[in-house]
């Protein structure tokens, strides 16, 4: 709370002090080996694996699957949303996310017009918002077409900020949570702004409920409320939370990873440049929009993605589980044997697993080739956790970093100052280091340093 968001770095220098396994708090212990992982995240529905409170209690939205307890009700809520998230669903989503990059783009031309810097992360954020807003509740305004890209949803988006404050004086956040929201605006207006948001969510969830037929598959929320599961699970108060928590984990996550993307194919010419000889053999034409199944054999896209989703991961928090029915054994690289008995909160992090040098080689360079050569290294990314409670929105996720990143660089070519005549529409890295994009804080989400303006670039037409 102090030092806001630091003590993920204080626990990886634990680690280079005491080793891979560490109590990192008097009740969490942290390892940091990733061939621990698949013990820990059991992708099997029958050992019981369970988030610990210190996850719990940040989201205060108990309603939803990220923040459910318990492994049966995890199971049975999760049953529900698992379908809309199938490699095969999100496939269907193409048009979705084809119409948003054309968005984009438009809005991209605007902005070359405009002359000024844009702040991508901003455009991002808004377009992978529209996406999942769209795909929740359907149709309806849309970020994009807001002259601003809707920055206030960044400012709802700030007392994120305050993550660990709600984590660990759980009693504040939860009574300033049962505020009405003009108060809580008159109070603290950032808060109050997101509260005002939920409560949106809450009148598209009642909205969807009272249309008199329910469109079948028409959106995630149209098929809970349509389908058989207990009267009590479709409350709106549950269904706010899970809708709130797919809005926000939907798109600031994916958001953040893009522009990692994007800033590291701008200062590498050499890299953006073999990256578009792929693109072109599936994308003869600049301006054509991606067609999703023929990304998916691309080497060079995919590798430099998956560099991407590790060296930046959009969630940082700590992934703390507890195993009520089981001792976990950790067998350590010097061959001790550690017990942890169950019940024990243990957790690993992404910003430090995935920078595990016994498993990277230059752990902290953005080197794409490493998963060339290596496609099994996937196996150990902690971005999107593993097991049963991994992120849902994966494969939405892919498809979104696939698409995106696709579009942008067959589209445009990186500004050339030594020529006269582009060949096209260009961009430029504007006044953005790696500093920019690089994990700062562990704000459940990703930061970088306080000030710092994200991803910005110049675009010419
Ligand atoms: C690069 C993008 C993303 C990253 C890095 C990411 C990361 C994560 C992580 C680490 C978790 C597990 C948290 C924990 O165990 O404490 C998680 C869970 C979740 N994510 Fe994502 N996520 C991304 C995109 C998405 C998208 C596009 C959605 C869209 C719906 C989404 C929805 C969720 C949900 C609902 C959960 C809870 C799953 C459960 O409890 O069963 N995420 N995500």
């Amino acid at each position: 709370m102090i030092r806001r968001g630091q003590y993920v770095w204080v626990v990886e220098e634990m680690h280079r002090k005491y080793g891979p396994i560490v109590r990192i708090r008097p009740d969490v212990v942290h390892i940091n080996d990733p061939t621990f992982i698949e013990k820990l995240y059991s992708q099997s529905p029958k050992q019981r694996r369970e988030r610990y409170w210190t996850v719990l209690q940040t989201l205060q939205a108990d309603g939803s699957i990220l923040a459910t307890r318990d492994h049966e009700l995890h199971r049975r809520r999760r049953a529900v949303l698992n379908p809309f998230f199938s490699q095969q669903n999100v496939r269907r989503l193409e048009p979705i996310i084809n119409d948003t990059l054309a968005n984009l783009f438009y809005r991209m031309d605007g902005w070359a017009k405009a002359g000024e810097p844009v702040r991508m992360n901003v455009a991002f954020r808004a377009a992978t918002k529209d996406i999942i807003q769209a795909y929740a509740f359907g149709e309806g305004d849309k970020c994009l077409d807001k002259e601003d890209c809707e920055t206030a949803f960044f400012d709802i988006m700030a007392p994120s900020r305050l993550a660990h404050v709600g984590t660990h004086i759980f009693w504040l956040a939860n009574l300033l949570g049962k505020l009405p929201p003009k108060v809580m605006t008159a109070l603290v207006p950032k808060v109050g702004g997101f509260t005002s948001f939920v409560e949106g969510l809450a009148v598209q969830v009642d909205e969807i409920r009272k249309a008199k037929d329910l469109p079948e598959g028409k959106t995630i929320f149209h098929e809970i409320i349509r389908s058989d599961i207990p009267e009590s699970e479709k409350e709106t108060r549950r269904l706010k939370e899970e809708a709130m928590i797919i809005v926000i984990a939907g798109s600031e996550t994916t958001a953040s990873t893009l522009a990692a993307i994007l800033y590291h194919l701008l200062s590498d010419r050499r890299l953006f440049n073999r990256l578009k000889a792929e693109l072109e053999i599936v994308m003869p034409d600049r301006n054509e929009l991606p067609v999703a199944s023929k990304l998916d054999s691309l080497p060079l896209l995919n590798a430099i993605i998956e560099e991407a989703v590790r060296l930046y991961p959009g969630a940082t928090h700590r992934q703390d589980r507890i195993c009520p029915d089981e001792d976990l054994f950790y067998e350590a690289p010097n061959g001790k044997t550690y017990v942890i008995p169950a019940g024990s909160a243990v957790g690993m992090a992404a910003p430090i697993l995935n920078r595990n040098p016994d498993l990277y080689d230059q752990p902290d360079e953005f080197i794409p080739e490493r998963y060339l050569e290596n496609p099994k290294l996937s196996k150990y990314l902690m971005s999107f956790s593993r097991g049963t409670r991994q992120c849902i929105g994966i494969n939405l996720a892919y498809q979104e970093l696939q698409t995106f990143t696709a579009g942008i660089v067959r589209r445009y070519d990186i500004y050339d100052p030594t020529v006269k005549t582009q060949n096209g529409p260009t961009l430029e890295l504007y006044q953005t280091t790696r500093e920019d994009i690089a994990v700062h804080s562990d704000f459940i989400t990703t930061a970088p340093y306080k000030g710092s303006l994200g991803l910005r670039v110049m675009i010419r037409d």
